[in-house]
């Protein structure tokens, strides 16, 4: 694979590029805001292939059929060969998120290979149970896989997120078709091949791309997609649960998060300052379990701020495709004004700007500044909803009970954590804060074997773990009969 692909105007179906019926649409890099070439425009037709290539490899078994062995051989495989490629794919993954390369080289694709790697070895683990039943039957369980899945990805981590739903989707059986996000499709299409070098059966994974909203939508009302698999957006999140629920199809959503990071006056400041900062321009504050919400006990809120103030404006940022970059550009011009926006609410509120708060002109990428503001107003946007972009909000608690619900007074519970050296503390307040996931003394650390998902508005199921694979499978009961009682209706 070539390390500088270029994106293709087609859609990947049935194990071969095809034309989009309805051309190309432009794909932007984030660094320059210049057009870096041309993702396929599915129309409702495309789709419809997709979902009928799919469908036709769930029901002749060419996947589903295999046994869970020989689904985590060609699993393995594919993990093999994302981490050979792993130069194209980073570039690939840098260039249209604006990712610093470094981050993709060393989160983005190791991530991706090890969802394929972990979810290989329970694709041999898909084992039903006897049932002990006063029955003169035998009884036991299946776990089936539902049929064609919806896979919709966002584009903050379009590898990661892709992976962390194709491969329990795959392990359990299931085949796929994909849509990656409109401005980020540019890893999903090195995805096809790589599969399909693979081993894994023509069909069973498809790629449909588009500018907007609609192919989404006609993924999720198609007959013949048995389940969805969404992260995005809680606003789509909702729409996606409405559509699918009406259908009475399962959805696996992850949503939108808006974390808490709690800081004890008995914090190791000079460790808890790096985790704060990291948690916060970690993928320039597009990462739904970023720390942005940062709330300090009152006998070291100046100093927190103060050293804050003094090291936030060195992080490095700029180019994404160079090394030492930790901050790139935000995904697009419209990410940048909505950023942008929710500062400037909040300052004209009355926060204080520590650092920060405003664009970075560069290259004409979509850069804005590292931004750290305290003293918000509660209601205000910034302290309510998601930002998605690298800006800290900072406000002051006086006692524990007080922090946690601070914390806890937003709908969304995805992330939360809390800096201390008080560890009955940290056990103490970790069950009391409504979220999926909670850090302690560390941020943004996550591994395939540990479930992430949310509470509340952030959404239903768990990616990741074997907590993943529920999303992607259904039970069947099995009762057989082993005595002729047993085939009269009602005996038991
Ligand atoms: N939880 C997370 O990781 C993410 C959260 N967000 C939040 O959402 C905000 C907006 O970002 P967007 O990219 O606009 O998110 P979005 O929710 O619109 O997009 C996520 C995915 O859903 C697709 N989609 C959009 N409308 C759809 C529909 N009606 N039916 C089915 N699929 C649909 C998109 O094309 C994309 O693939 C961000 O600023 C951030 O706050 C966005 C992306 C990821
Ligand atoms: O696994 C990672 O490193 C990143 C995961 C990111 C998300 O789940 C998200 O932002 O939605």
């Amino acid at each position: 694979m070539a390390e500088n692909s270029t994106l293709r105007s087609e859609l990947w179906i049935g194990g071969t590029w095809r034309p989009a019926t309805e051309g190309g649409y432009d794909v932007e890099e984030p660094a320059t805001g210049t057009v870096m070439g041309q993702a396929g425009s599915a129309s409702a037709e495309d789709v419809d292939a997709a979902v009928r290539a799919a469908h036709e490899a769930f029901i002749d078994r060419r996947w589903s059929g295999l046994s869970g062995r020989e689904r985590s051989r060609i699993l393995l495989k594919i993990a093999e060969l994302i981490r050979e490629n792993t130069e194209a794919l980073a570039q690939a993954e840098s260039r249209d998120v604006g990712k610093p390369i470094t981050f993709a080289r060393v989160v983005d694709v190791p991530g991706a290979a090890d969802q394929f790697e972990y979810f290989a070895a329970l694709a041999q683990q898909m084992d039903g149970s006897v049932r002990d039943t006063p029955l003169p039957a035998f009884a036991y369980t299946r776990r089936e896989p539902h049929g064609v899945v919806a896979a919709i990805s966002p584009f903050n981590f379009p590898l990661i997120l892709s992976a962390s739903k194709l491969a329990p989707a795959l392990a359990a059986g299931n085949t796929v078709v994909h849509k990656p996000a409109p401005q980020t499709p540019a890893s999903a299409q090195l995805l096809g091949e790589i599969f399909q070098q693979a081993g894994l059966p023509d069909g069973v994974y498809n790629l449909v791309t588009g500018p907007g909203a609609e192919t989404g939508r006609q993924l999720v009302t198609h007959t013949q997609v048995s389940a969805v698999a969404f992260t995005g957006s809680t606003v789509v999140g909702r729409e996606v649960a409405r559509t699918a629920g009406e259908l009475l199809k399962p959805v696996a959503a992850e949503l939108g998060g808006n974390a808490a990071n709690l800081v004890f006056a008995d914090a190791d400041l000079e460790t808890a300052v790096e985790t704060i900062i990291s948690a916060f321009v970690f993928n320039t504050g597009q990462f739904c379990m970023a720390g942005s919400r940062l709330l300090v006990q009152r006998p070291v809120y100046e100093q927190v701020l103060e050293i804050l103030g003094a090291a936030v404006g060195g992080v490095p940022l700029g180019d994404p495709s160079d090394e030492g970059t930790v901050i790139g550009p935000l995904v697009s011009g419209a990410q940048r004004e909505r950023v942008e926006r929710m500062v400037d609410d909040a300052v004209s509120a009355g926060a204080r700007v520590i650092t920060g708060g405003s664009r970075i002109e560069k290259d004409g990428g979509y850069y804005y500044a590292p931004t750290v503001l305290a003293d918000l107003p509660e209601d205000a946007e910034a302290v309510r909803e998601e930002i998605f972009g690298p800006v800290l909000t900072v406000q002051p608690f006086d006692t524990e009970a007080e922090a946690v619900a601070l914390a806890n007074s937003t709908p969304y519970g995805l992330a939360a954590g809390l800096q201390t050296s008080d560890l009955s503390r940290a056990h103490r307040v970790s069950e009391q804060l409504r979220a999926g996931i909670v850090w302690v003394n560390t941020w943004a650390t996550l591994d395939v074997a540990v479930p992430f998902g949310g509470v509340g508005a952030s959404g239903w199921g768990r990616e990741s773990g074997p907590e993943a694979l529920a999303s992607f499978t259904r039970t069947k009961s099995v009762i057989m009969a082993i005595s002729p009682e047993a085939s009269t209706p009602g005996a038991s």
